[in-house]
Parts: C-alpha cells; structure tokens; sequence
C-alpha cells in the first residue's frame, strides 16, 4: 500500500465508489425485488461476513416496514417453504454454506433472489433472480473495481441498495415515521 491519504479524503472515495454502483444498477432488476418483497409470505435472509451483517441490517428495516422476517442461523428462524422468499447475498456468489442455502431454499420451492458481484457464479445460477453489482469481490487482488480492501465495497452497498427499497416501499405504503415506531425494539 503505497498512497496514504486523509480519512476524510478515504471516506470521499468510499463514497464516489458507491455513487458509481448506484449507476451500473438494473432498475428493472430491482422493480422486480420489490414486488418479490412485497408478495412473498415471508422473507429470509441469508449471508456470510460482512455480508451477512449488512443483511442483518436490512431485514430489520424489513421487519420494521411490516414484513414478517427472518435471518438464516437465528435459533428462531423457521423453515423456509413454498410462497417464502430467500434473499441471498454473496459477493463472490460461491460461499459454500450460501450455495447450499440457495440450492435448499430452491427444493423448498421458495423464491431466490441472489445479490452478488458475479453474475455468473454458482449462486447466481441457482437463483431465480439477480441484483448484480458491479464491485469488487473480495479475492480481486491488484486492479479491480475498487480501491477498498476486500469486499468492502459490495458489502456497503448490499446495505445502501437495500435501504433504498425499503425507502421505496415505505413510500409507496403511506405510512409515517411515527406509524413505523412502534415495531421498533423496546428491550434494548
Ligand atoms: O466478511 C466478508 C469479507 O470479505 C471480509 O473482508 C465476506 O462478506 C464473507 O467472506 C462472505 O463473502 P461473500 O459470500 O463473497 O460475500
């Protein structure tokens, strides 16, 4: 690592990187994500690392909007079914406990939405659908779609990209902040 520069002038690529995603994005890709949302009986999410904690972040924002939601490995979380919806997030698309996930979710007959980097990876393969994301995964040594460690950027946009749908639904349901505030935890 040669070039040191200030954290202020970091944060201000970290931010013009993700700006960048936002543009390379498929609408129509994500339209369907929110209908996905929007019809299934229940949403999983799934997703390993950072990755997974990203996801974490969203599927509350889900759970806060109405949704019933459930995080993969909880001791809580239920049986993935038919009507569920498994929303998968692996930049590299090939974390083997994220393909099995898939490959499981899809026997159950559930719906499989992946968020990944390669759009032709296993995971990908296997899902029903993609929002692909045009960062870096993490083993993108040298010159790669970002100057971020890893996969720091795909990791920080699975948590922008899916606040933005959350944004879009709670638009689109009329609902206020303060409607909202009640399914926010009180045993914190
Ligand atoms: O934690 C992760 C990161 O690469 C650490 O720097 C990843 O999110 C984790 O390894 C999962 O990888 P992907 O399935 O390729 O997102």
């Amino acid at each position: 690592m040669e070039q040191v520069n200030t954290t202020i002038d970091n944060l201000k690529k970290i931010l013009i990187e993700n700006e960048e995603i936002s543009t390379l994005l498929n609408p129509e890709s994500l339209s369907l994500l929110e209908n996905h949302i929007k019809q299934a009986k229940r949403i999983f999410f799934v997703g390993a690392g950072r990755t997974g904690l990203a996801l974490k972040m969203a599927a509350m924002r889900f759970m806060h909007l109405g949704f019933e939601v459930h995080v993969v490995g909880e001791t809580t979380t239920p049986a993935i079914l038919e009507n569920d919806l498994l929303i998968v997030g692996s930049g590299s698309g090939t974390t083997s406990t994220l393909v099995l996930a898939t490959e499981k979710a899809k026997k159950q007959n559930a719906t499989v939405i992946a968020i990944t980097a390669d759009e032709h990876s296993k995971i990908a393969t296997l899902s029903d659908q993609i929002i692909a994301i045009k960062a870096a995964v993490k083993t993108d040594f040298g010159i790669s779609a970002s100057e971020q460690y890893a996969g720091s950027l795909f990791e920080q946009s699975v948590l922008l990209i899916l606040d933005a749908v959350f944004m879009t639904l709670w638009q689109k349901s009329g609902l206020t902040k303060e409607n909202l505030w009640p399914k926010h935890a009180n045993l914190e």
